[in-house]
């Protein structure tokens, strides 16, 4: 069975590669050693076929793309494109502030960590978070029945047009304006909305890496898009490329928590995200899903499930303390949020059919301070650069 490999940037454009796949029924984490990143394609899962490319190789084509782009803009500042109707700044932050209010209503705590950012940034990452509040709605929202592809394709024209500076509406302005400001490529938002093209097609995930294909699309895209406006620390030794994996990696991992704590809402629609080939090694069949009976096989299936989706976010953890101070409050509260729900799915005796994980409010105001304790850790890359010294 093919493993999932994670691409860990390391320094010197070297990469780690670790696979988190299964063996024997368990799941195992193998490092693979350290390569030269122009040697990434011979390290793959698919060794059956090494002609195949796996999902993870290609993800990780977006991922130097990305962390190429910004460093491009650490040598060359990029002008802040004036676009036509919008140069009009009262316009301009009418548009950010409409953000901001849809940010407030829907996402309420990550709203509150944002406010700790600079006023720009915060600002960058609010007309981000509505535009892909948008997309996910046009599958997810209350006129979901009613999109089709076509739909899909008009607003990913919108996009391109936005991107151009021809933004349609006020949103979609304040969009414009950050991705002119800021080293934001259009890849990962087309992703996002081919995430949304594969999630009217399709309702079963032959295998993790297929699984991890669509992760990458809905979520870790999002890590992507985000880490041009959170910003790397000035005093951070990690390469570009770290912090982009580890940004991957927490997206990874919060759809992964996502579909463990949703498995009886989506079986009700008709959707198991979970992998086909894990459920029949462990036994498994989408009937017992929609049976919805938690047995020993199901638990011990659910365990190596949230063992894999841990370990993303512990990959998601080494990259944190290498933002920007002022961004790492809010994604170390997300990331520590979103963590728990596995806590929750465990304490819930794996029953995540008819019972919903949630973390209760004590323990999320307890998360917040526990958050910034951790947000004020120094860059890992200068810590081990101090002890080195
Ligand atoms: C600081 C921070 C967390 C920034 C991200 C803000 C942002 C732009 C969020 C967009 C979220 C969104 C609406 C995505 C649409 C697709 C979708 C629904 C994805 C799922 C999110 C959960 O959403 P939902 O509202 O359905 O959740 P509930 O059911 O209400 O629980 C996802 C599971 C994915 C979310 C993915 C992220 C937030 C990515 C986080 C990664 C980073 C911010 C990068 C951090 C950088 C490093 C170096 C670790």
């Amino acid at each position: 069975m093919p493993g999932a490999l994670l691409y860990v940037g390391c320094p010197k454009g070297n990469v780690a590669a670790s696979v988190f796949g299964f063996e024997d029924g368990k799941l195992r984490k193998r490092r693979r050693g350290r390569l030269p990143a122009c040697r990434i394609s011979v390290v793959s899962s698919a060794v059956a076929n090494p002609a195949a490319r796996t999902s993870e190789e290609r993800v990780y084509e977006v991922v130097l793309k990305q962390a190429a782009l910004v460093r491009e803009q650490k040598k060359t500042k990029k002008k802040t494109v004036d676009m036509e109707g919008m140069s009009n700044w009262d316009l301009l932050n009418e548009a950010y502030g409409r953000c901001g209010d849809v940010c407030a209503e829907y996402a309420k705590t990550f709203y509150l960590g944002t406010l700790l950012m600079t006023p720009e940034r915060r600002r960058a990452v609010w007309a981000i978070y509505v535009w892909c509040r948008r997309t996910d709605e046009l599958v997810d929202g209350p006129n979901a029945s009613h999109i089709t592809p076509k739909a899909l394709d008009r607003w990913e024209q919108r996009l391109s047009d936005l991107f151009e500076g021809s933004p349609y509406d006020m949103y979609d302005a304040a969009l414009a304006h950050t991705v002119s400001k800021y080293p934001v490529d259009i890849q990962p938002f087309k992703d996002m909305i081919e995430g949304m093209r594969l999630d009217l097609r399709k309702s079963r995930y032959q295998n993790f890496d297929e699984l991890y294909l669509y992760c990458y699309y809905v979520a870790g895209t999002v890590g992507l898009m985000s880490v041009p406006v959170m910003g790397i620390a000035p005093e951070s030794k990690a390469t570009t490329e770290t912090v982009y994996n580890a940004a991957l990696a927490l997206g990874i991992a919060n759809q992964l928590t996502n579909i463990l704590r949703d498995v009886g809402e989506d079986a009700r629609r008709g959707r198991v995200y979970l992998p086909q080939d894990e459920l029949a090694l462990a036994g498994l069949s989408d009937e017992d899903i929609f049976r919805g009976q938690v047995t020993d096989k199901w638990r011990s299936f659910m365990k190596e499930q949230i063992k894999r989706a841990r370990m993303f976010f512990d990959e998601a953890e080494k990259g944190v303390a290498e933002l920007n101070a002022a961004s790492r409050w809010p994604v170390w509260a997300s990331l520590l949020l979103y963590k728990q729900i596995l806590d929750s799915i465990e304490a819930n005796d794996y029953n995540n059919f008819t019972k919903r994980a949630y973390v209760g409010k004590a323990k999320k105001l307890l998360t917040l301070p526990i958050a910034y304790g951790r947000a004020l850790m120094v860059p890992t890359s200068k810590a081990a650069d101090q002890m080195r010294s």
